[in-house]
């Protein structure tokens, strides 16, 4: 029997320490241990030092879960918690993803100041998003939008709208609900309209290849449908080769036996886009990824991916 606490490793924001707690949390209730069995072990990432230029200028989605994995690698660290829409398709070759919590609401969330919904935005209104794909969706709805760079946590982004910087920002509802900030909300986009990222609003655990007593912890609180449909939405970003610098939205839902994926990428001002929809087993959740991110890299062409930074 396990007798020292497991080592949580999380990055430092409030919304990474609310993941965490939320970890915590789950693994006493499913395992009956008290709250000594765990030690949260906050370390600050490359995403967490630099906050004044859009991540895919500083090398994207590794940038938050690097250190952590180099922690878990030496055995520093039992796992980690992370945000799966930060991270990278390619894990460290002794990691894996070896549970999903149950998902939040993948939605992303207008934050309006000077009008509640994006339709209702006044003519060349700014709206703050360092995000490629929020840039993108927003300006195929609304061409006249100006986009500012916004980064760091979510309060300081909350902090920057209130400020007047912007006259809206976008945010995933499931980051403002598990700040308990849902109430800033003033608009919940539509996903067929406005796709979430790949493995928006799911917490996920990763750990070392082959560590059974941790697969048996973290085991008791993985959420089958949410692993099915990341696995399905992860495989369609790694088809893409899930940098960046691409636009790419999508989401899986799991109906029973079965799934329906629909993804979407588009130019960064999005004038063009390519769509795919696929529905098949949830069996072939990570197959039908795949395939549906080859269908549009193939439907896209090769000039598609090139052409700006
Ligand atoms: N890179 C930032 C990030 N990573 C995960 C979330 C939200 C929570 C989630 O999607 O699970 C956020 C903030 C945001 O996009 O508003």
């Amino acid at each position: 029997m396990q007798t020292k606490p497991f080592r949580i490793g999380t990055r430092g924001s409030p919304l990474a320490l609310a993941q965490a707690a939320e970890t915590r949390a789950r693994l006493m209730a499913a395992h009956d241990l008290p709250e000594e069995m765990f030690e949260i072990v906050v370390l600050s990432t490359t995403g967490d030092r630099i906050t004044d230029r859009a991540l895919s200028e500083i090398g994207g989605k590794g940038m938050f879960t690097l250190e952590l994995e180099e922690k878990l690698s030496s055995g520093d660290l039992d796992f980690a918690v992370h945000s799966s829409k930060d991270m990278p398709t390619k894990l460290p070759e002794d990691l894996y993803i070896s549970a999903y919590l149950p998902r939040e609401d993948i939605r992303d969330a207008v934050i309006g100041r000077t009008a509640p919904s994006l339709k209702a935005l006044p003519d060349g209104a700014t709206v703050g998003t360092a995000s490629l794909r929020r840039q993108a969706l927003v300006r195929r709805l609304r061409p006249d939008i100006q986009v500012a760079i916004f980064r760091g946590s979510v309060g300081t982004r909350l902090r920057k709208l209130n400020e007047g910087h912007v006259d809206a920002t976008l945010l995933a509802y499931a980051g403002l609900k598990r700040l308990a900030r849902e109430e800033v909300a003033t608009e919940l986009l539509d996903p067929v309209d406005f796709p979430p990222a790949p493995a928006q609003g799911a917490i996920c655990l990763e750990s070392r290849i082959g560590d059974t007593a941790i697969d048996d912890l973290l085991k008791a609180v993985n959420d089958c449908p949410t692993y099915d449909a990341v696995s399905c939405e992860r495989a369609f970003l790694a088809a893409l080769d899930g940098s960046c610098r691409t636009p790419i939205g999508g989401y899986a839902i799991c109906d029973g036996d079965h799934l329906k994926f629909s993804g979407l990428i588009l130019t960064p001002d999005g004038s063009i886009e390519h769509a795919v929809d696929i529905s098949g087993r949830r069996a072939d959740a990570e197959t039908l990824g795949r395939q549906a991110g080859e269908t549009v890299r193939a439907a896209a062409g090769p000039g598609f991916f090139e052409g700006w930074v």
